[in-house]
């Protein structure tokens, strides 16, 4: 049998001499191949939902940068959209979606066991991609934690501050939780049937977690993360889970014990030295170099890169930005980060 994979091994718990090397939102407008596809498509939805043209983005910056893992390519609003929601995106400002208020709006979502159906090109992408992987990579499925696609459906849009979902969390608890829970039982669907496509690690996005602070973190950030674990180890325990609590802060301490993640992603407001001594000492980390590294390179981008493979080269950890490349990045810069990680 071959030797397993890189990813596989650090998320096992192994200590690398050199980390593996994927990136969020690997696949972007920061590539041309990518912008002429996703012309060809018509529009974002159009390309996440068609599984050829889909599983040619996956593999581009594969093909480009040899990373150690693809991310299917999708988005994490494609749930409320398979519950019902309406969603759309508006070119140069973001996602767009009919609101959750009330328990009439909760009453129109379609039960979690039924989003299959609109969900079924997704998981085609990721057969295709089984095959048409190099073997050494890694195939990773992903969907947002509860809370931030909550936070979308309740707004509308995305937020600065995530207002309107505090607002239903605090004034109609009873709604909220109800939202919460249909989320987590269809994220529990989504990501068991993208398993059973061919994903061979999956991440759960909380892109806002950090908006969460205390009893209400514990309640809407770990619980839901920690159903949507115990559940998909019960029916694949095998499948290594990545979490992304995205600026938790103080909170990325203890998180993979209390959630069951096999790694933590971080992102870059926690300092490496500090991250290893808190967060890696209970299991793999992911991170966390500042994406605006990818737009300004040079030996800012070198010096920062060394110095988090330096703070992680004592336990398993796999490289990573802190949150996902931006349109205006430099490919070259990319390719930088790579040489620096693999080479030294
Ligand atoms: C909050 C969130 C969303 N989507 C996602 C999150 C969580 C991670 C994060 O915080 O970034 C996650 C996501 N979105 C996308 C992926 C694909 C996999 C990857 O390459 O990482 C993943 C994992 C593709 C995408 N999702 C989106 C794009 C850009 C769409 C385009 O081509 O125009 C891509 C490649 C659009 C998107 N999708 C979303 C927003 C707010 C936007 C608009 C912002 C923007 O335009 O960059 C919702």
């Amino acid at each position: 049998m071959a030797e397993k994979k890189t990813i596989l091994r650090a998320l096992a718990g192994e200590t690398l001499p050199v980390p593996p090397i994927w990136m969020m939102r690997q696949a972007g407008r920061y590539l041309p191949e990518y912008r002429a596809t996703r012309a060809k498509a018509g529009d974002f939805l159009s390309l996440c939902y068609n599984p050829e043209l889909a599983t040619e983005v996956t593999l581009q910056p594969i093909r480009r940068f040899g990373f150690d893992a693809a991310i299917l390519f999708a988005d994490i609003l494609l749930v409320p959209q398979a519950l019902g929601a309406d969603l759309w995106f508006v070119t140069g400002e973001g996602p767009r979606l009919s609101t959750i208020r009330n328990a009439q709006d909760m009453a129109q979502l379609r039960d979690a066991g039924d989003v299959h159906d609109t969900l079924a090109p997704i998981y085609q992408t990721l057969r295709n991609l089984t095959t048409a992987l190099p073997p050494e990579v890694t195939l990773i499925g992903f969907a947002g934690a509860p809370w931030t696609v909550a936070t979308y459906m309740t707004a509308g849009r995305g937020t600065p501050d995530q207002g309107p979902a505090h607002a239903l969390k605090d004034g109609a608890p009873e709604v909220f939780d109800a939202l919460i829970a249909r989320l987590t039982e269809a994220t529990i669907e989504y990501l068991s049937a993208q398993i059973e496509a061919g994903a061979e690690v999956v991440k759960l996005f909380d892109s806002w977690a950090g908006s969460l602070k205390g009893a209400d973190f514990e309640r809407y950030a770990v619980e839901p993360t920690r159903q949507i674990i115990a559940a998909l180890k019960t029916r694949h325990p095998d499948t290594p889970v990545i979490a992304f609590p995205r600026e938790a802060g103080e909170n990325y301490v203890g998180f993979a014990k209390r959630t069951g993640a096999d790694c933590v992603a971080l992102d870059n407001s926690v300092a490496p030295d500090w991250a290893a001594r808190h967060v890696q000492v209970e299991g793999c980390v992911q991170g966390n170099l500042a994406s605006s590294h990818m737009v300004t390179g040079g030996k800012a981008l070198v010096r920062e890169a060394r110095a988090i493979v330096e703070s992680f080269s004592g336990g398993p950890h796999i490289f990573n930005l802190g949150h996902g490349i931006t349109p205006d990045a430099d490919p070259a810069n990319v390719q930088l980060m790579i040489d620096t990680v693999r080479g030294g």
